[in-house]
This record gives C-alpha cells, structure tokens and sequence, in this order.
C-alpha cells in the first residue's frame, strides 16, 4: 500500500545552489535522515507525520553536490524504532556514513550489536511532544546503561521551554550527550538572556555536544536567517571542540518553507568565522564523535573529557 504525503507536506529542494563556501577536505553532514521510501521500508503506524519519500540515493547525491565527505544520518521518528532504512543507507556507504537509531527497551543485546556492525554509535530520544506518544524519561536510563559499555551516545531533541524541568535527568546521563538544534531557542530573545544562558549552563558540562543546527527551522525572519546567527556564533565561540552542523535534509515538518541546502552551506562561514573554527565544526569533532577510530584523539577525548 503506497503512502500519501501529508497534505501540507514541503518536499525537499530538488535543485539546490552550489554553495559559494568551500567545504574542508573531509567535512561531515553530521545531522540528516533518510525517508523510505515508503514502499520498501514502511512508515511506522505510530508516526506522526508522513512525509514524501526521501532515498539514501538522493542523500548521498547531494552530499557529493555540496562537497561533504560523509554523513551522519539519524533516524527519523517517521519511522518509529524499525531502523531497516537508516541500516540499508548506512550499509550502501561504503563506510562514508554513521548512524543514530532510535530503540526501544525490548531491544536485545544481539540486536544493538548488529546496529554497531552496520554503524550505528548513538541512539536518539525525542522530547518535543508533538512528535511522540510518551516522554522517553523510564526507557533511556536503562538504555543509557547499555549503549555506554558500547562507547556510543545519546542524541536529544527538545524544546527550550522544557530545558529547566528536564535539566537534572540531562546532566545525570552516563554518556556523551548531543543536543539537537541547539536546544530549540526562542531566537527572538536575547542570545545572551537568561532563556538562553540556561542552554550554554547545560553545555558547561563537558559531556554535551551541541548541534549549531536549522536555522531553517529556528529563524523568525526568514532566510537568510539572520536572527539566528547571534546564537550559533555563541555556542561555536564557547564550545568550539564540542560542536557539530548538518543539513537536517530533508528537512521533516516545515511549514514556512523548504531551504536551499546550497544556502543552508554558505549560511555556516556566519556562525563559525575562522578556518579553524569551521574545521573543528565540520571535520575534527564529527570525527572525533563518529569515527574516533580514525583519528588520533584517544576514546576519553571522544567521550568529551577534554576541555574544549
Ligand atoms: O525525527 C523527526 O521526525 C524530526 C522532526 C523534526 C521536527 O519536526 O522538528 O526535526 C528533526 O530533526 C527530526
């Protein structure tokens, strides 16, 4: 049975712009999904959305058309906790994407094995209630306890307003935590207000890693996304070793409009405003998160003990 988009569903840009800003040799797409398609790998029942289809072979085409080098592709909540179309795109990578999946407490120790083999290193837990049945708070302790001894970490997704009822479960995590799209501020207050020093208080501790992700999704005003950039250029300044950025192609759930991904690239050189930031943004802290295998950073540095 074919699934039908969403009626007010915004499909993917088909032709994005060459972006004017070279990527570094090695840049890593670190936040991306992949949607179905639907035909080969089902839509949850318990989704609350159902997008268009959105293959690895599109994802991995506008990797190359961007310049990025690899990607981290994290599982959509489209598809609930069946993780078979994030571990086909991974496995078709040759080795050039990672993953965060999404499991429930029934998974089994076989199970979360079989996700490592195929490149799976986090798992994620999505606090934004539009999106979910139920808060996630019982089932990731106890996950949390297994995915550690597995050296892998834990993706979060919020909302700003929730940061200080959830902050005391956050900071008791076992793991490296990687908090999505920078924790969902309100960008028409003050980056440097109380709402948002709360969210650079939760990065203070040096196991959170933050995703200077959507401004897309994030801007009031509209491309090219102006009030967003005093936010991101904030975390990257404070945490540059603890900082990542990826497209969010195909971007699930916007409403206002659908980005250039072109754009969405030349929108990075305003937020991290040296080569080297930008180096550590897109090649060094993916890296040391996704592949710390092939760098020469040792696995406690990966596991954010270093100061950044
Ligand atoms: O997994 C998803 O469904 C999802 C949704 C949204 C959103 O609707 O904000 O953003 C994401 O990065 C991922």
């Amino acid at each position: 049975m074919p699934f039908t988009k969403d009626a007010d569903w915004l499909d993917w840009c088909a032709k994005p712009t060459k972006p004017k800003f070279q990527l570094p040799a090695g840049a890593v797409d670190a936040h991306c999904h992949v949607f179905g398609p639907g035909h080969l790998f089902p839509f949850a029942p318990e989704r609350k959305y159902t997008p268009c289809d959105a293959s690895w072979e599109q994802l991995f085409a506008l990797r190359d058309f961007l310049g990025f080098a690899r990607n981290v592709i994290v599982q959509a909540t489209c598809h609930g906790a069946d993780n078979r179309a994030l571990v086909d795109a991974l496995e078709r990578s040759n080795g050039r994407a990672r993953g965060v999946a999404t499991v429930k407490r029934s998974v089994t120790d076989d199970e979360l094995h079989a996700l490592h083999a195929a490149g799976v290193r986090g798992v994620r837990f999505n606090f934004v209630k539009r999106l979910v049945d139920a808060l996630p708070f019982d089932g990731l302790t106890e996950i949390a306890e297994r995915i550690a001894k597995l050296g892998w970490h834990i993706v979060i997704y919020f909302e700003a307003d929730d940061l200080k009822a959830y902050f005391k479960f956050f900071t008791d995590l076992p793991t490296p935590v990687v908090v999505d799209h920078m924790g969902r501020p309100d960008v028409s207050k003050d980056a440097f207000g109380p709402d948002f020093d709360m969210f650079v208080k939760l990065l203070e501790y040096d196991n959170f890693w933050c995703k200077t992700t959507c401004p897309e999704r994030l801007s009031q005003s509209g491309p090219p996304y102006d009030d967003v950039v005093p936010f991101a250029r904030r975390i990257v300044e404070a945490f540059p070793g603890r900082v990542i950025w990826g497209t969010d192609w195909p971007h699930p759930n916007l409403k206002s409009h659908m980005p250039d991904d072109g754009h969405l690239v030349d929108f990075i050189p305003r937020i991290a405003t040296t080569e080297s930031l930008q180096k550590k943004l897109l090649v060094t802290n993916p890296m040391r998160l996704y592949w710390p295998e092939e760098t020469m950073s040792s696995r406690s540095e990966a596991l954010g003990q270093l100061k950044s």
